[in-house]
């Protein structure tokens, strides 16, 4: 298109002006994207609204103020949720007038008194926009509130009032919110409430808090869940694990369970629960929570407990003499490792509203540290249970590690039936560690690095001429490409969106250009379509470049290299230590080195100096930019280079 085009706006740039400009207002912006708020629109983002309310009486219930908690499903799909707590306050709000805390709870976000102050000590609620959101995507919702011996009630349709709060007159005993709403058909579509996923909800939450009961009503049959029940589970985590675990042989008696408070231990408000046990019989999982909210992603709670278990059982693996005990990694522990983690700490960070993973960094410090301890101690009291678990671990450990080293073998075997470039020199070495492939530039260089070469690890590719410049060619050029077509053979990995690292043939790709100006172009050109191509192959460091040098001195019978004219002139100036004139011979190519030359100064990894490239993203300077200046161009990429084995020289200069 263009430019004036551009400018004058073919599409409808006359009418976007101030007044396309909207500001939402009150409860508009969660009706307008509910993604935001509940993380969609669909049957999971529709549950989301009754755990919302839910947790908001947990909240209740955790700050020591409800023991009972009543979840109704009734006929039309609408939900009750009541709990026996403080109740929503409902006196008049300072900062709006004429209106009450509740109202404003109802119709304002973040309006909640869970975000500072002493109302709650470790809250599932955070922003103070849970109920206010189910408001606003609810077509009816009544709010009852009984507090100090009198009933008070509003109703709300998608977020506005529908009158003022009443006041429906005294009440004995009843006291705590009553919140029943029924979501918009609007918003969710055809999506309705699932009495099973419900229950199970309402269930684990008795689960992690032993001072709630939880009563559950349904008036729709689902399946064989039951239409009333209650939970209440004084002995918490253990009692749930052993209940989801069923008939399932574990390999502890009882699981390893217990709970810690963080004021004692760490002078912090909060607490960690947990209980975890090992079965041959199913995969391994976690729940996690942070104050009753599910964190299905984890987070750094549940870091904290893998650290504390997987050092813990090292720890007890080395104290029995059990070597093997050292190969055993979090990803073992989780086969047939059975765990509920639950804590509670004050202000948590989660991510997203939805709080499906758990940020807060001192988490998993606590987390580790109340967990590590107990953990040693039940390993070292209960040695039947820690024993038949360190078994099972390991055992897992050598199974992976087996699986390993059969998918290994099988590339191998993989690499054997690959069609490889007719001019390849491989190397004899079948197993890709310690190999290095060097790329050369022209065939008689290519003659005298065969020579030079341990072809036990060494292979050779001689490209000739220069490679296509791939930054500016389509990928069907290049595809057409001979010289790129035997260097993707040859590396066995193939490039760009299909490019495998696991299928890379050798460790080392090394590439090996003339010490002259064309060289160097040579170089450039493949560190950039390395770089476009295969990028993966420098993130992993298998990319170097070799440098031979410049100069070969003698003096008698001594013989010294130097890459470059500085290195030549100190060895001018310095002498070799032999007796008589120094002579300088100059290298025009890598071909006119004779093999033995060669493979001391750029190819015996005993002798040689390798640099490795990598990419500095970040940090601008001088390591620079070889492509740059050898391109004369600027490139958006920058490499750097990392000597290893720097025998002859400090500095780079190719
Ligand atoms: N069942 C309840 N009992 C007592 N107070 C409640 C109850 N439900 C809500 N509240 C009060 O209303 C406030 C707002 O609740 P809301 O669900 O909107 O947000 P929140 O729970 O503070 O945070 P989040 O948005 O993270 O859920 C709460 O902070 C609390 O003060």
């Amino acid at each position: 298109m263009p430019a004036d085009d551009l400018l004058s706006g073919a599409t409808g740039a006359d009418s976007y002006d101030a007044s396309s400009i909207e500001v939402l207002e009150g409860l508009e912006p969660v009706r307008k994207r509910p993604g935001m708020y509940i993380g969609g629109t669909d049957e999971r983002a529709l549950h989301h609204l009754v755990a919302e309310v839910l947790d908001n009486a947990m909240d209740e219930a955790v700050a020591g103020h409800a023991t009972r908690i009543e979840v109704e499903m009734h006929e039309d799909f609408s939900v009750t949720i009541r709990d026996n707590g403080r109740g929503i306050p409902v006196d008049p709000h300072p900062k709006f007038p004429g209106k009450s805390a509740l109202e404003v709870i109802l119709c304002t976000l973040h309006a909640g008194g869970k975000f500072s102050g002493d109302a709650y000590q470790t809250s599932g609620g955070l922003h103070g926009v849970g109920v206010s959101v189910v408001n606003a995507l609810s077509d009816r919702l009544r709010v009852e509130v009984a507090r100090n011996r009198e009933l008070f009630a509003q109703e709300f349709s998608r977020g506005i009032p529908q009158g003022p709060l009443q006041k429906l007159g005294a009440t004995a005993n009843r006291r705590g919110t009553t919140v029943t709403f029924h979501a918009d058909d609007q918003i969710f579509g055809h999506h309705r409430f699932k009495p099973a996923r419900m229950l199970k909800m309402a269930r684990s939450k008795a689960y992690l808090f032993s001072g709630v009961e939880i009563r559950w009503k349904s008036a729709i049959p689902d399946g064989d869940t039951p239409m009333e029940a209650s939970f209440h589970f004084p002995g918490g985590l253990s009692d749930y694990l052993t209940e989801t675990l069923g008939t399932a042989a574990t390999y502890a008696e009882r699981p390893f369970a217990g709970k810690v408070d963080f004021k004692a231990k760490f002078g912090a408000p909060g607490l960690v629960e947990w209980a975890i046990n090992w079965t041959p019989s199913r995969d391994g999982f976690i729940q996690s929570y942070c104050n009753t909210i599910p964190t299905p992603e984890g987070g750094t709670h549940e870091a904290g407990f893998w650290a504390a278990i997987l050092k813990g059982i090292r720890a007890y693996g080395e104290l029995a003499n059990n070597r093997k005990a050292a190969q055993i990694t979090r990803d073992d522990l989780l086969t047939g490792g059975c765990a509920i983690v639950s804590t509670f700490i004050r202000e948590p960070e989660f991510v997203g509203q939805t709080k499906d993973r758990l940020a807060t960094t001192e988490a998993a410090r606590m987390v580790e540290g109340a967990v590590r301890d107990h953990f040693d101690n039940w390993l070292a009291n209960d040695t039947k249970s820690a024993g038949a678990i360190l078994d099972f671990l390991v055992l897992r450990a050598e199974e992976r590690m087996k699986r390993r080293a059969e998918k290994e073998t099988q590339r191998k075997s993989a690499t054997k039936r690959l069609r490889l470039p007719g001019k390849l020199v491989d190397c004899s070495a079948t197993a890709r560690e310690g190999t290095e492939l060097f790329i050369v530039e022209g065939d008689s260089a290519g003659g005298s690095a065969k020579m030079a070469r341990d072809r036990r690890i060494q292979a050779l590719l001689p490209l000739r001429g220069k490679i296509l410049n791939v930054l500016g060619a389509a990928s069907a050029k290049m595809g057409q490409n001979a010289e790129i077509n035997d260097l993707a053979q040859a590396l066995g990995t193939g490039i760009g969106t299909r490019f495998n690292i696991d299928d890379l043939r050798y460790d080392k790709v090394i590439i090996m250009t003339d010490a002259d100006v064309d060289g160097a172009h040579i170089a450039s050109l493949l560190m950039t379509f390395f770089f476009t191509q295969m990028r993966p192959l420098i993130d992993h460091g298998h990319l170097y470049l070799a440098c031979p040098p410049l100069f070969r001195l003698t003096q008698g019978a001594k013989r010294v290299y130097a890459l470059d004219e500085a290195e030549k002139a100190m060895w001018l100036e310095k002498g070799l230590g032999g007796k008589g004139k120094i002579d300088v011979s100059r290298f025009k190519g890598l071909g006119e080195m004779d093999a033995k030359d060669l493979k001391e100064t750029t190819m015996d990894p005993a002798s040689r100096k390798l640099i490795r490239v990598s990419i500095d993203e970040d940090e601008p300077g001088e390591t620079a930019d070889l492509v740059e200046r050898l391109m004369g161009k600027k490139p958006e990429l920058r490499f750097q280079y990392i000597q290893e084995n720097a025998r002859f020289v400090e500095e780079v200069d190719v």
